[in-house]
């Protein structure tokens, strides 16, 4: 197993938020997080992450048989755990290059412009008319959702967190998000993606739905959207 989350709890404020979250993600698998606006999926991701301001108050994080827990984010960055925003990145004065470059995976060092190539080909991007864009405000939604995939390609790490990973990519180009999914597979990644769309968790190998910061079900993804379908419609919201 690649992540073992046990019995996590937090609160914001006094607010309670995740309530006891039980979840595993195995080796190379993609697993889709689903559940109403407000369940607790951005929070957490961002606790699994180790974002300041989301420490559990109880329970455990263990990330390739080491309790991470009280890690900081930089060292489960380097253990090879990241996030991808539910915002895109805004690394302003930075070109789409450079920002692609930093973060990439030490094996394609040798050879980073290759890789750049290929990952911006991957997510619909033309290479010549994006490379030297800067990552900023003129960049759309959608372009630069692409962009921050493009840099989970480049990184490769062992386990991606993706925060709503379709939002602003418009219907017709689910499927080469859903490509990109599993070209990282197939390179050994591991995928926990926060998705509203069904399709997205259809595809995956196993979802868990969140409901009330609790992990209520996982297991097959059709069966998961089907309960969370008819069963959730009336705990939309607390
Ligand atoms: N800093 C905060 N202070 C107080 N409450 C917060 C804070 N951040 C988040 N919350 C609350 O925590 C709950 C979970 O929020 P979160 O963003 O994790 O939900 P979500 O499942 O990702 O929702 P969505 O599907 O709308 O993105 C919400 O009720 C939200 O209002």
């Amino acid at each position: 197993m690649l992540l073992k989350v046990e019995e996590l709890y937090l609160k914001k404020g006094n607010r309670q938020i995740l309530n006891g979250v039980n979840l595993e993600v195995n080796e190379n698998e993609i697993h889709a997080i689903i559940g109403p606006n407000g369940a607790g999926k951005s929070s957490l991701a961002y606790t699994l992450m180790g974002v300041s301001g989301y420490e559990p108050y109880k329970g455990k994080i263990v990330f390739k048989n080491v309790d991470i827990t009280n890690k900081p984010i930089y060292e489960r960055a380097r253990m090879g755990l990241t996030l991808a925003w539910q915002e895109p990145a805004r690394f302003e004065g930075i070109t789409v290059k450079k920002y692609l470059k930093i973060g990439m995976n030490k094996k394609y060092l040798n050879n980073p412009e290759d890789k750049i190539r290929e990952a911006l080909d991957l997510v619909g991007l033309k290479c010549n008319k994006y490379m030297e864009r800067f990552v900023d405000d003129s960049l759309s939604g959608g372009e630069r959702k692409r962009i921050e995939l493009a840099s989970i390609i480049c990184m490769e790490p062992d386990l991606a967190i993706l925060d709503e990973p379709d939002s602003g990519i418009d219907m017709v180009s689910i499927d080469e998000i859903l490509n990109v999914f599993e070209y990282l597979k197939e390179q050994g990644c591991s995928l926990l993606v926060i998705t509203h769309r069904e399709e997205m968790a259809k595809n995956a190998d196993r979802t868990s739905l969140i409901c009330n910061g609790e992990v209520i079900l996982t297991g097959d993804p059709k069966k998961v959207s089907e309960f969370y379908r008819r069963r959730c419609g009336k705990c939309k919201f607390r």
